[in-house]
């Protein structure tokens, strides 16, 4: 058995699964590839690894990591990286290269005795030595906080957040009940938790693991989109998660339920387990439906003679089922109006909002993502507002006390809302915003049921239709302009499941017939590089490349790596930095992949004065790279919409290229022009309603490269991802307890 010792240089390969790792270690001899299992492993960790090196007959020479363990900073090199990690205000690592050097071995002493003297140090005045000695001073705790956390295997990073929640009693918390940080630590899931409490003993079938294994397998039902688990579900997926047998659980889940964690309704076809949060929110949602579903009395032939008057103006006549929808939204407090692309839903509420403000209404427009309420703002000609600027993003994080300043204290001035692209609100954003409008006040809900679901929980849209209380206006004649367009057409056919022609006659939507994975990638290449820009005249950071999978020949990764060589290649004077995906190059196109509510941004003017400023950066947000700057540490990004967001070097695993993005990430964004792969993929994914996503999302141009069979399996196949939510019972009860 031989030991090492170093620092994560560079994370190569991790599964969370498993905590299968391939990592860099750096340390004085140089670089060594080491690979394990790790339950958590951070970068810039100094870990001792017991183990062997074996040559593989691919990757050649590696550690193979038996045992690990994580140190403190106690050499030269490790108490330089401590100092230099940013923990130290205004010590940044050149800086702390020099005191180390200065001072040697006795660096930490120093400044705990002698702060003053890190004065002789070039670059260091009296004040801030002091400031660095205070703040090394009051970090003392924290040392020792973090020294007993990382004997638990718990990294830096994480250890910091559970000393911040958690004080001098996290000692009591890691002895009495670990699992206790998965409920209240951001970035501690059931995962690190369990194995935190395993390290410190806990037997597999504890009590609190149990419960909190309960909690974590109802959470995997929410991410995959479900607001409630039934019994059985939940169980068998508790005991293989836990890998215990679960005889007893039903004690377990009336504890749960005595502590309000979780609801359980008995109802017809079995006993369904709710985390409460989620149960509550769809009852709040249901109730505060109902109450704002009012009605209005309306002059309906006032109503026409209006319409007529626009319809004069737009020179475009709505029909019959156009205007129904209009008197619908007037004349309830609450009305929906569906239909698939060129339906006209686009005309009909441009109308809606000329009436609404002719009448002396106020109305607000909104959309779920920028690039849809950008679009809403185009094609209606008023403005349009993501949800989450409408409601006025707070500061605080998800899922922590209110994410919206607009709330039931402070609601949303407005007699009409109404909000397009209603397919991908979630439960949770619906809430948001529901709670946010006042009683008197009209919603308008307009979308397109056939879309995929919400990325987050719930089925609202497709919920409200079929609870069949609200006025709902489906369009579903194509016109006449829209009719000369395949894109439309075709649209309409794979979602009726019909055979659509490939002879590559149409003007907008091409097919090539490609069937080797390498070739199709080849293909879209050329497409995106030489072959559409020239025909579109477009750049190519216009043309949208949309993948079904994440992963394989033809996912979202290897087709980013490839496009990146292609549009944006390193050259000389082009900063980069490496990421957890690879390299991050200015210039590149990338992707928000979560909500953030923190991070700040600005929109300026091109001579760079602020004109407007705000929080809050969302999942798909789409931008280019304008800056990196190694030094600040931080990444500039100029999205869509002209915001300028500064990220910081920590916040960078929040991106992902975005040359290439999957099916689901283009959900409510429309692109001049999409290509897509066909190429076999699970069957859970290659299904009609992702085809017919993919393929609404071009307004000018679809280009699919691959295997036609493909094509016609994925018409074919109706699946549809069954997701479980309550919230149409939990509105028609409310609506029968009323008759
Ligand atoms: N009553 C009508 N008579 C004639 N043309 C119409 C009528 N209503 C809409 N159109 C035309 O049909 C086309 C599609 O309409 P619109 O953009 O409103 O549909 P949409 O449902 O919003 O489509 P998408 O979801 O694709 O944006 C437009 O060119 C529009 O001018």
């Amino acid at each position: 058995m031989e030991t090492v010792k170093g620092y994560v240089d560079h994370i190569i390969y991790r599964s969370e699964d498993t905590g299968y790792s391939v990592f860099i270690l750096e340390n004085k001899d140089g670089e060594s590839t080491c690979v394990g299992n790790f339950p958590v492993i951070e970068e810039g960790e100094l870990l001792e690894l017991d183990g062997e090196t074996v040559l593989h007959p691919s990757y050649g020479t590696q550690f193979k990591v038996k045992e690990s363990r994580r140190c403190e900073p106690d050499d030269l090199h490790s108490m330089e990286v401590y100092l230099g990690s940013g923990t130290i205000k205004g010590l940044g690592a050149v800086l702390a290269g020099k005191i180390v050097e200065h001072f040697g071995e006795e660096t930490f002493k120093v400044i705990e005795e002698e702060p003053e003297r890190l004065a002789e140090i070039k670059g260091i005045s009296g004040k801030k030595a002091m400031e660095i000695a205070f703040q090394m001073e009051s970090k003392k705790e924290l040392r020792r906080g973090m020294i007993y956390l990382q004997k638990f295997g718990i990294s830096t990073n994480l250890a910091v957040k559970i000393y911040k929640e958690y004080g001098e009693s996290v000692y009591n918390v890691i002895e009495e009940n670990p699992y206790k940080l998965a409920e209240t630590v951001d970035g501690i899931g059931f995962k690190i938790a369990d194995q935190i409490a395993i390290n410190a003993g806990f037997r597999l079938d504890s009590e609190f693991r149990i419960q909190s294994g309960i909690l974590y397998a109802l959470q995997q039902g929410i991410a995959s989109g479900s607001v409630y688990m039934l019994e059985a579900e939940l169980m068998g997926l508790t005991a293989s998660l836990l890998e215990v047998e679960l005889s007893e659980i039903t004690r377990f889940l009336m504890d749960l339920a005595i502590d309000k964690k979780i609801v359980i309704k008995d109802e017809e076809g079995g006993k369904k387990i709710y985390l409460s949060h989620f149960y509550y929110m769809e009852l709040e949602v249901a109730a505060r439906l109902k109450e704002l579903d009012q009605k209005f009395s309306i002059d309906q032939e006032r109503v026409s003679e209006d319409i007529k008057k626009i319809e004069k103006e737009a020179t475009t006549v709505l029909d019959e089922t156009q205007q129904l929808a209009i008197l619908r939204a007037m004349e309830n407090g609450v009305s929906i109006l569906t239909g698939g692309p060129g339906t006209g839903k686009t005309t009909t509420i441009s109308t809606m909002i000329r009436l609404f403000i002719e009448n002396g209404l106020e109305v607000l427009l909104a959309a779920p993502t920028g690039r849809a309420a950008k679009r809403m703002s185009e094609t209606t000609g008023y403005e349009a507002k993501t949800i989450h600027r409408l409601l006025e993003v707070s500061g605080a994080p998800e899922g922590r006390g209110s994410s919206f300043s607009r709330n039931e204290e402070n609601p949303l001035e407005a007699d009409v809302i109404i909000v397009d692209e209603m397919s991908m609100i979630d439960i949770s954003l619906m809430h948001s915003l529901l709670k946010a409008v006042l009683k008197g006040c009209r919603l308008v809900f307009v979308g397109d049921r056939n879309q995929l679901p919400s990325v987050g929980a719930g089925a609202v849209l497709e919920d409200m239709i079929k609870a069949d209380q609200f006025a709902t206006t489906t369009l579903e004649k194509i016109f006449r302009q829209a009719s000369k367009s395949d894109i439309v057409v075709n649209a309409h056919k794979i979602n009726r499941g019909e055979e659509v022609m490939l002879d590559n006659k149409s003007a907008d939507f091409f097919f090539l017939k490609r069937y080797d994975p390498r070739v199709i990638v080849a293909v879209i290449i050329r497409l995106i590089t030489e072959n559409l820009p020239q025909y579109l005249k477009l750049s190519p950071l216009d043309i949208q490349v949309i993948t079904p999978t994440r992963i394989g020949a033809v996912g979202v990764e290897q087709l980013n790596v490839a496009l990146q060589e292609r549009l944006n290649p390193p050259t000389a004077g082009k900063a980069e930095k490496k990421v957890s995906f690879g390299v991050l190059r200015v210039g590149d196109k990338v992707m928000q992949t979560k909500n953030n509510y923190q991070l700040e941004w600005q929109v300026r003017t091109k001579f760079g004065l602020t004109i407007d400023k705000g929080v809050g950066i969302f999942n798909g947000d789409i931008g280019i790279v304008k800056r990196i700057d190694n030094y600040q540490m931080e990444v500039e990004i100029e999205f869509d919409d002209e915001r300028v967001v500064s990220y910081p070097f920590g916040n960078l695993d929040e991106l992902e290229l975005a040359y290439a993005i999957t099916v689901h990430k283009s959900q409510g964004s429309e692109y001049p022009a999409v290509v897509m792969p066909m190429y076999s993929g699970p069957r859970m994914l290659m299904h009609r309603n992702l085809l017919y996503t993919a393929i609404t999302r071009a307004k000018n141009l679809v280009t699919l490269v691959g295997d036609e069979k493909v094509f016609a399996q994925m018409i074919s196949n109706e699946y549809i991802s069954e997701r479980n939510t309550s919230l149409s019972e939990r509105i028609q009860e409310l609506y029968e307890e009323y008759q």
